[in-house]
């Protein structure tokens, strides 16, 4: 193991004699010896070098009206398996070949959607909490575990950001996934029934235009498919759920309406032809519009424009016809249309990174108190044309508030953060490894939390 002091600065990185990656050591132990210690996985060192930053007393997500913890505990469906929880940790795992992946919620969860679009042959681990997640792979109950980390409503998941440096693991890869949100209920039950419905907050506030028309109550749960099995299992008539069609499937529900994250339902024609026969700009139409249109089974969905055009095979004025015997035009929603979460994928050992296909790295730093050492630390990347793909900021919980500037009275004071950036570039580039180097010279503190590659694809 490589373990050079100095000043105190760490970069985590691949390590431990036998797991450098080829074309990766060498330019590293060059570039970023020069300035600092190379404090490699796997060893004792690296929870002293953590020590700092860690967050040994995380505070618990605040989740209003919180019904889900109850939820988990007091169900009995008897015909899935019980998610992990911490005090299940201790097992042994079973010899099973496919690869185990943990996820914080229940079955059919979006989460485990996003483990089965990455592994689509694995095997999932429900999950508690996100740190069981964590923990399900760092005692080998589970390969990687899969843990939403931004979605594009809500934005950052700032509990992810936080155990990504409580914890040991590596990112592997990411993956994105856009999440069809429905109205489940019990069969039978018509949406004039439901006085409320319960959800996962993000998948609420993503069909809020959709909940205010329906009129009801709204309750946050911790993860939609606990929200679907808690209705589910307590044959609950008045309360409707927001959670995949997988869930639906699994615990029993019906599909009262699909892809609601895109709803407002502000009728503008009934005719069809009318789009076309005033001109309308047909790019606006795709970017602004949807049809509203009767399905066979006498139930309603929600179409965009061309696909239908596109799915039909038919001109603009054919479609419409087609269209327009049965649809309506509705605005788009205010909502966001389509509902994507990112994901990441963490593992015990980290990838080698590669040039051949594009890469992201995401690193976490700390900085000196300064005039502009947040710019500097940004800079290190635009000089060598390195495209930034996310920052989030996070308080550095076990360090007091300083005083910047003793003189002043005025008490200048500040919290000190980390900083969590991602950026697109392999560690096996020299650009990327001199970057990092050139943080290293400043930066209080530095880890790099994985080299992956970049999801490309919706
Ligand atoms: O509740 C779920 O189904 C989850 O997988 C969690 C989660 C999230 O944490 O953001 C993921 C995607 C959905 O949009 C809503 C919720």
């Amino acid at each position: 193991m490589s373990v050079m002091a100095l000043k105190g600065s760490s970069v985590f990185t691949w390590g431990d004699s036998g797991c450098n990656p080829p074309g990766f050591v060498s330019n590293r132990v060059k570039n970023l010896n020069t300035a600092r210690n190379l404090v490699c996985l796997g060893g004792v060192s690296d929870n002293r070098a953590t020590k700092s930053v860690e967050d040994d007393n995380p505070a618990k997500p605040t989740i209003e009206n919180d019904v889900s913890r109850r939820l988990y505990k007091d169900l009995s469906l008897t015909s899935l398996p019980k998610p992990l929880s911490v005090a299940d940790l201790t097992a042994t795992p079973n010899n099973d070949t496919r690869v185990r992946i943990s996820f914080k919620g229940l079955h059919g969860s979006f989460s485990e959607e996003a483990a089965l679009k990455a592994y689509p042959k694995c095997e999932t681990v429900p999950c508690d909490e996100f740190e069981d997640a964590f923990k399900a792979v760092e005692l080998w109950l589970a390969d990687k575990a899969v843990l939403p980390i931004e979605n594009s409503s809500g934005g950052s998941i700032h509990r992810n950001y936080d155990l990504l440096l409580r914890h040991r693991l590596h990112i592997v890869s990411e993956v994105q996934l856009v999440s069809d949100l429905c109205l489940l209920a019990l069969p039978g039950i018509r949406n004039e029934q439901l006085k409320r419905v319960l959800s996962h907050p993000q998948a609420l506030a993503s069909s809020d235009a959709f909940l205010s028309k329906l009129g009801v109550a709204v309750e946050n749960v911790d993860d939609t498919a606990g929200a679907a099995q808690y209705v589910a299992s307590n044959g609950l008539m008045d309360a409707g759920v927001i959670a995949s069609a997988r869930a639906a499937e699994i615990y029993g529900l019906n599909i009262l309406s699909n892809r609601i994250q895109a709803r407002v339902g502000k009728i503008v024609t009934t005719s069809g032809l009318w789009a076309c026969a005033s001109g309308v700009d047909t790019a606006a139409i795709e970017r602004d519009w949807l049809w509203l249109y009767a399905t066979s089974d006498g139930s309603t969905k929600v179409g965009h424009f061309f696909w239908e055009i596109k799915k039909n095979k038919c001109g603009h004025s054919t479609a419409v016809n087609f269209l327009g015997t049965s649809a309506i035009m509705i605005e788009k929603a205010d909502d966001d249309p389509d509902h994507i979460t990112r994901f990441l994928v963490l593992a015990r050992d980290p990838i080698m990174p590669r040039t051949d296909k594009p890469f992201k790295t995401s690193i976490v730093f700390t900085l000196d108190e300064g005039s502009g050492v947040l710019f500097k630390a940004l800079a290190v990347f635009a000089v060598r044309e390195i495209n930034l793909t996310k920052i989030e900021s996070r308080p550095q919980r076990k360090r007091p508030l300083r005083v910047v500037d003793d003189s002043n009275t005025g008490s200048a004071k500040y919290f000190d953060y980390l900083f969590y950036i991602d950026f697109e570039a392999s560690m096996a580039e020299p650009r990327a490894q001199s970057a990092l180097g050139h943080l290293q010279e400043f930066a209080t503190f530095l880890r790099v939390l994985g080299c992956y590659p970049m999801e490309t694809s919706l």
